[in-house]
C-alpha cells in the first residue's frame, strides 16, 4: 500500500534529492581552461561530462542554458508531472516553433525542447524504447562500417545496456499485464534507472490484446533488436522512489564531490572559437580553442578555453545553430549572414527528420479504468506514465500492397532527391539514406508506424506516430544573433508516403479501438468523430492535426562528407580537428523508437572514442618523451589555448589547478579557491552553497 510524501513511512521525497552544485555566474568560468568544454547540459551532455570526469586527471566544464531546475524540482522527478505539471511551455522549454509546413496546409507547428539541466529528458514521456538492429546496422553501412564496427548494432546494444541500472517489474504489475522482457537484455551496472511504473489501468492490457488480434503480435523481448511488436515500454523510472531517473539525476547529482566537472548554468553558448592558423598544421583542419559564452543577448560575452575539445550536446536544433554561427554551414547560407566561413559544410543543419503524430480520442466508458488526472503525490500513483505502445510493420501496415509501395518508393527515388531544396551533397545524402530506408526498413519487419495507448487527461486515447520519414527538413539561422531561433523546417509529410503511411496508421489505430478488449473500455470516439470516414477526410485532418511527437534528429547527420555528412565515426565535425557532436543530431535516419535510449548509447560511445584519443595522445606523448601529459600545463595537444580575460583566474586557481591536486579534497589549498570550486569539492555547507549559487 502506498503512502503519501512526508509521511512516516513514505518515501523519500522526491524533491529532495541530492543537489548538486552548479554555478550560475558566468565569471567563475571565463577565462579559464579546462580540457573539454561540453555545450549544453541535456541528455547527452551530462552523460558526456559525466563519463569523462570519472577520470580526476581530466577536467570538463559544461554550460546549460537553461536553469538548474533545482528549485522545482517536482516538475521534472515526478514521472505524472510530465502531463499535470508539465516544463512544456514554462521557462524550461525553449519554446521553438515550425515555419509554416507546406504538407500541414501551412500550419506553424510547437516545437518543444527542455532548456535545463538535463536538456529535453529532464521534461520528457519517459518512454525508454530501443531501435532495431535493422537500423542500426543501415546507419553503419551508410557509414562504411558493417554490424561490429563502432556504429553496428552490437556496439550500440552495449552502449544501451552500460548506461542502464534495470529492474524487472513489480509483482502487482506483472499481475495486471501482459509484460515479457529478457533480462540479457539489458543492462544493470549503469547509472540510469529502467524500468515500469508501479502500477497500470485495465485499458493498457487491452490495447496490448487488441494490437495482436490485428496481427502484431506482443513482444518477448523488444530490447534486444527486434523491436517490433505489441509492448509496455520501459520507462525511466527510478523503482526504489518512483521518480524519474534522468541524465542529471543519473549521471551529475551523484558526483557531487568531483572537483573536476563544473556545471555552469544560465549561459547560452554563442559560437565555438578557432585557432585560425591551426589549419595548416592539421592537414587543413582548424582546431576548436574554446567557446564564447553569454547570458543574455545585450550581457558580456565571455570565454572559456578547451585544451582538447569542443563537445556540442545542444541537441538537435541548436547544434547546427550553433556551428553555423560558428562559421561551419554552408558557404552561401553563412555569407547571406555576414558570419565568417571557417570550414564550408552545406550538410549543417540539413538531413532533418521528425516524427509525426496525432491521437484518436474515446470517452472512457468506465472512468474507474483511468488514472487522476492531476498530481496526487501519492508516489505510487504519480508513477503512472503512458507506456504502451506498438511497432506494426509495413507487412501488418499494408498487406500485399507492401510490394507495390516499395516498388513506388524506388521509382520515385531518383526525381524525390532531385527535388530537394538542398546543397547537391545534401541531395547526395538523401539519396543514401532514402535508399537504406526502402531497401532495408520498408521491407523489414521494423515499424513505419507507432500506435500508442494513452491514457490522459480524462480520455482514452490510440495514437498514430510516423516513425520513417521520407520527407526531409532544415535547421538553419536567420541572422547571425545567436539569441534568435533558427528556422525550422520539418519538412512534415512532403513526401507522399509519408502521408499514406500516416493515413494508414489512423485507420489502423481507429480499427484497435473498436476491437474488443480495448472496445470494452470505449465510449463514444471523441476525435475526430464519425465525420472523419473516407481517404480524402483523412488526409485533411491528418494535416490539420498532427504535430511533433518530439524526436527531431539527424541535423549534423554522421555520413561521409561528400553526402553532405557533418561529422564522421569519430564524432568529430568535418574540417575540425576536435570539435565532436555527440547527441541526438547525429543518427543518419530516423529511428523506429523513442530517441532517447539510442542518445544514451550514443552518447556513452561518444564518451568513450573522446576518452580513448585522449589516452593515445598520452601514450605517443610519453613514449616520444614530450611534455607534460596535462593539457593544464603545457597542453597536449601541442596548441595555445586562445587567450581570454583570465579574470580572477590567477588568484582563485585554475580548475585545471584543482584537477592536478584534486584527487582528494583535503590535499586542495582551500586559500586558492572561490566559494562555488569549494561547493564543487564538497566541503560546501547548504549555506556556502546558497552563496556560492
Ligand atoms: C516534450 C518531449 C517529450 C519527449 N518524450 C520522449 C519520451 O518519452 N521518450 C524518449 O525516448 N524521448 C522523448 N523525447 C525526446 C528526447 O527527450 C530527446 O530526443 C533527447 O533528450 C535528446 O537529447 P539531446 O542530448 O540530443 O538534447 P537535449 O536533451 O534536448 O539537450 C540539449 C541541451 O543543450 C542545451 N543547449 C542548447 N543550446 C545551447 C547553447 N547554445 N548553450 C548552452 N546550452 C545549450 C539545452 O538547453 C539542453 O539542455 C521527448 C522530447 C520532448 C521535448
Amino acid at each position: 500500500k502506498s503512502v503519501p510524501f512526508g509521511q512516516p513511512g513514505s518515501l523519500p521525497i522526491p524533491h529532495e534529492v541530492l543537489r548538486r552544485s552548479v554555478t550560475g555566474n558566468g565569471n567563475n568560468l571565463n577565462g579559464q581552461t579546462y580540457d573539454y568544454v561540453v555545450v549544453g547540459g541535456g541528455l547527452a551532455g551530462l552523460v558526456v561530462a559525466g563519463r569523462l570526469s570519472e577520470n580526476p586527471d581530466v577536467t570538463v566544464a559544461v554550460i546549460e542554458a537553461g536553469d538548474s531546475g533545482y528549485d522545482d524540482n517536482r516538475k521534472f522527478v515526478v514521472p505524472s508531472a510530465n502531463l499535470y505539471d508539465s516544463a512544456a511551455n514554462t521557462k524550461y522549454d525553449w519554446k521553438f516553433e515550425t515555419v509554416a509546413q507546406s504538407g500541414l496546409n501551412n500550419r506553424v507547428t510547437p516545437w518543444a525542447r527542455g532548456k535545463v539541466l538535463g536538456g529535453s529528458a529532464a521534461i520528457n514521456g519517459l518512454y525508454y524504447v530501443r531501435h532495431s538492429e535493422v537500423e542500426q546496422n543501415a546507419w553503419a553501412k551508410i557509414n562504411g562500417e558493417g554490424p561490429d564496427g563502432t556504429w553496428g548494432w552490437n556496439n550500440m546494444l552495449r552502449a544501451m545496456k552500460k548506461s542502464e541500472n534495470f529492474t524487472p517489474p513489480r509483482k502487482e504489475l506483472l499481475d495486471a499485464v501482459d509484460i515479457n522482457f529478457n533480462p540479457a537484455s539489458h543492462g544493470t551496472d549503469g547509472p540510469l534507472h529502467v524500468s515500469w511504473p508501479a502500477r497500470s489501468y485495465p485499458p493498457v492490457a487491452s490495447f496490448l490484446q487488441s494490437v495482436a488480434e490485428l496481427g502484431t503480435a506482443i513482444s518477448q523481448d523488444p530490447d534486444a533488436g527486434q523491436s517490433w511488436g505489441a509492448f509496455v515500454a520501459t520507462s525511466t523510472i527510478n523503482p526504489t522512489n518512483w521518480t524519474r531517473s534522468f541524465s542529471r539525476t543519473a549521471y551529475l547529482d551523484p558526483y557531487a564531490y568531483r572537483s573536476n566537472l563544473h556545471v555552469l548554468t544560465g549561459h547560452t553558448v554563442t559560437k565555438v572559437l578557432f585557432d585560425q592558423g591551426s589549419s595548416s598544421g592539421g592537414g587543413g583542419d582548424v582546431r576548436a580553442t574554446g567557446v564564447q559564452y553569454s547570458a543574455a543577448s545585450g550581457s558580456d560575452r565571455l570565454n572559456v578555453n578547451a585544451a582538447r575539445e569542443v563537445i556540442l550536446c545542444g541537441g538537435s536544433v541548436n547544434d547546427p545553430q550553433i556551428l553555423q554561427l560558428s562559421g561551419i554551414g554552408d558557404r552561401s547560407l553563412l555569407e547571406r549572414h555576414n558570419v565568417p566561413v571557417i570550414v564550408d559544410l552545406p550538410g549543417v543543419g540539413h538531413h532533418v527528420q521528425d516524427h509525426v503524430s496525432a491521437g484518436l480520442t474515446w470517452e472512457p466508458s468506465q472512468p474507474s479504468d483511468i488514472p487522476p488526472q492531476r498530481v496526487t503525490n501519492d508516489p505510487v500513483t504519480d508513477s503512472y506514465v503512458n507506456s504502451a505502445i506498438a511497432y506494426v510493420g509495413a507487412n501488418t501496415l499494408y498487406g500485399d500492397y507492401r510490394a507495390t509501395l516499395v516498388a513506388e518508393m524506388r521509382q520515385e527515388r531518383a526525381a524525390t532527391v532531385a527535388a530537394l531544396d538542398a546543397p547537391e551533397a545534401v541531395k547526395r545524402g538523401y539519396d543514401l539514406t532514402y535508399g537504406v530506408q526502402v531497401d532495408d526498413i520498408f521491407t523489414s519487419d521494423v515499424g513505419p508506424i507507432e500506435l500508442l495507448c494513452a491514457i490522459s487527461f480524462g480520455g482514452l486515447s490510440v495514437q498514430a506516430a510516423l516513425q520513417q520519414p521520407l520527407s526531409r527538413g532544415s535547421i538553419l539561422i536567420q541572422s547571425s544573433d545567436p539569441f534568435a531561433a533558427p528556422l525550422i523546417d520539418a519538412g512534415y509529410l512532403t513526401n507522399r508516403f509519408d502521408l499514406e503511411t500516416m493515413r494508414t496508421g489512423f485507420k489502423l489505430a481507429r480499427q484497435v479501438a473498436n476491437t474488443k478488449p480495448l472496445s470494452d473500455h470505449m465510449g463514444s470516439e471523441q476525435v475526430p468523430g464519425s465525420s472523419v470516414s473516407s481517404d480524402a477526410d483523412w488526409d485533411r485532418w491528418i494535416k490539420d492535426h498532427v504535430q511533433t511527437e518530439y524526436h527531431p534528429s539527424c541535423s549534423c547527420a554522421m555520413l561521409p562528407r561528400s553526402a553532405g555528412g557533418v561529422v564522421g565515426t569519430d564524432l568529430k565535425v568535418y574540417g575540425t580537428r576536435n570539435l565532436r557532436v555527440i547527441d541526438a543530431a547525429v543518427p543518419p535516419i530516423s529511428l523506429s523508437a523513442h530517441l532517447m535510449a539510442a542518445t544514451y548509447g550514443l552518447a556513452e560511445i561518444g564518451a568513450e572514442l573522446v576518452l580513448k584519443e585522449r589516452d593515445e595522445a598520452l601514450k605517443q606523448s610519453s613514449s616520444s618523451g614530450g611534455g607534460s601529459s596535462s593539457p593544464a600545463s603545457g597542453n597536449a595537444s601541442g596548441s595555445t589555448p586562445v587567450s581570454g580575460p583570465a579574470s580572477g583566474a590567477a588568484a582563485s586557481g585554475s580548475p585545471s589547478d584543482l584537477s592536478s591536486k584534486s584527487s582528494s579534497a583535503a590535499t586542495l589549498s582551500l586559500g586558492r579557491l572561490t566559494a562555488w570550486q569549494l561547493a564543487s569539492v564538497g566541503v560546501a555547507s547548504s549555506a556556502l552553497l546558497a552563496f556560492a549559487l
